[in-house]
């Protein structure tokens, strides 16, 4: 199993961020919230203040849990952990992405997200909701 954590950031107007996987790596021309593999010893929070570091130089606060989901691709297991956070300083600068997005809730039944996050694309669109 590959333990992931992932960032639904969220702005004033409440769109969330997602960003396009580059051409050259996995899974590349799908839509996700950025993250990256958690590593031996490293909580998901730590996981996420790094990779967001790394793979767009911004600062930021990990908030609440949201919730896991688990994917089995061809060739392996995902747990995909989701926290909510917010930007706290940065420009972001895009390295393992092509593109990023702010989009509403709603607007994310129309990307083509990977497969492990479209059960979050779902929680973010009850909310929306209520
Ligand atoms: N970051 C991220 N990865 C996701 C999401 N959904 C999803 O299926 N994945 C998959 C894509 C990759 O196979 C894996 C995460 O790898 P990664 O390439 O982003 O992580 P990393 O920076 O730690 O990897 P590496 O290139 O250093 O090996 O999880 C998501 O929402 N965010």
């Amino acid at each position: 199993m590959l333990d992931v954590a992932a960032i639904i950031l969220e702005n004033e107007s409440k769109e969330v961020l997602i960003a396009r996987r580059r051409k050259g790596i996995a899974m590349e021309g799908l839509w996700e919230f950025p993250g990256g593999k958690i590593e031996e010893g490293e909580s998901p929070q730590d996981c996420l203040v790094r990779e967001l570091k790394e793979e767009m130089e911004l600062d930021i606060e990990v908030q609440d849990y949201v919730g896991e989901s688990i994917h089995s691709y061809e060739d392996f297991v995902i747990r995909l952990m989701a926290y909510r956070g917010r930007i706290l300083r940065g420009e972001i600068k895009l390295v393992d992405h092509d593109k990023i997005l702010w989009v509403k809730p709603l607007e994310l039944k129309e990307i083509a997200l990977a497969p492990a996050d479209i059960p979050f694309a779902g929680l973010l669109l009850d909310e929306g909701e209520e």
